[in-house]
């Protein structure tokens, strides 16, 4: 097992008054090689489970649970073990790729720098290394691209620089937070299968966190639906988009634009 979260609770200090729960009672488990997709609406908690995940919640958060990383709990590691793992076993790949780059680093040397801190490669080794990265999230012309800033590339092509600083340092664990929110629909698809080959070549597991159904049901193997903090529903996609158990994943699916939802649920349309 990758990952097993088990009855995950957080809640926030306040100056005044108890705590503030967001996160009520989270249990799933993640096996090697598998994406699970968490939807749920603005402040259903997805962002907060996480940084729980990646060991970077705020200090005034309160936790119970546990967050088994191959058996490793995350809630209780010292810091300084979860630095080891941040980068290392698991990766992140941010909503907005410009504000998770460097803008004044060519794009190249940003994928190099982890390489050359972390495993120590040489300065050419980890060139060499990001010119593979780059080929691998299907960079055009990676050989000269490499030197590219950020800003000389579309959005699409810098949230895949984003997925190759992630996956540079061989990660087991990836955790792509509303990674094609910021993009175009035709570029979220692109987007979102690279990941979906990626994962599979790679045997990676991720967990695909959106808002968008539509966007986990293209490569979410299960979903878990959120609302208000509350795990209300999980299951295998294909189940949850043709049966969904509670109102609000119907709402959410209905919510779809209805080739979408026709073609996630198999439904043949002319
Ligand atoms: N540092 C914090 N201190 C206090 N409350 C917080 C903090 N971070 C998040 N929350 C609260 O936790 C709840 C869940 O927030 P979270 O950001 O996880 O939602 P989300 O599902 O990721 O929403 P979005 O899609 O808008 O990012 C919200 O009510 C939010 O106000």
């Amino acid at each position: 097992m990758m990952l097993s979260v088990q009855d995950l609770r957080v809640a926030f200090a306040r100056e005044r008054g108890a705590p503030v729960e967001v996160v009520h009672g989270i249990s799933f488990d993640l096996e090697k090689g598998e994406t699970l997709g968490i939807v749920g609406e603005s402040g259903s908690g997805k962002s907060v489970l996480s940084l729980a995940t990646m060991g970077l919640l705020p200090r005034t958060a309160r936790t119970s649970g546990k967050i088994l990383l191959e058996g490793e709990d995350i809630l209780t590691l010292p810091e300084k073990r979860m630095c080891a793992l941040r980068g290392r076993k698991i990766g992140m790949i941010f909503q907005e790729p410009m504000t998770a780059l460097n803008p004044a680093m060519r794009v190249g040397d940003q994928i190099a720098e982890g390489l050359i801190l972390h495993k120590g490669l040489s300065k050419s080794a980890a060139r060499a290394e990001a010119l593979r990265l780059l080929n691998m999230v299907q960079i055009p012309r990676a050989s000269e691209r490499i030197d590219s800033f950020p800003h000389e590339m579309s959005g699409g092509q810098r949230q895949r620089v984003g997925i190759a600083i992630a996956l540079a340092l061989q990660p087991e664990l990836l955790i792509a937070d509303e990674p094609t929110t910021a993009l175009d629909v035709t570029v979220q698809a692109e987007v979102l299968d690279i990941l979906d080959d990626l994962v599979t070549d790679l045997g990676i597991s991720l967990i695909l966190i959106s808002h968008d159904l539509g966007v986990i049901g293209r490569i979410a193997d299960r979903t878990l639906v959120m609302y208000r903090g509350d795990p209300i529903e999980q299951g295998e996609t294909a189940r949850v988009l043709r049966a969904p158990s509670h109102d609000y994943t119907r709402k959410l699916i209905s919510a779809m634009p209805r080739r979408v939802r026709n073609s996630l649920q198999g439904v043949q349309h002319g």
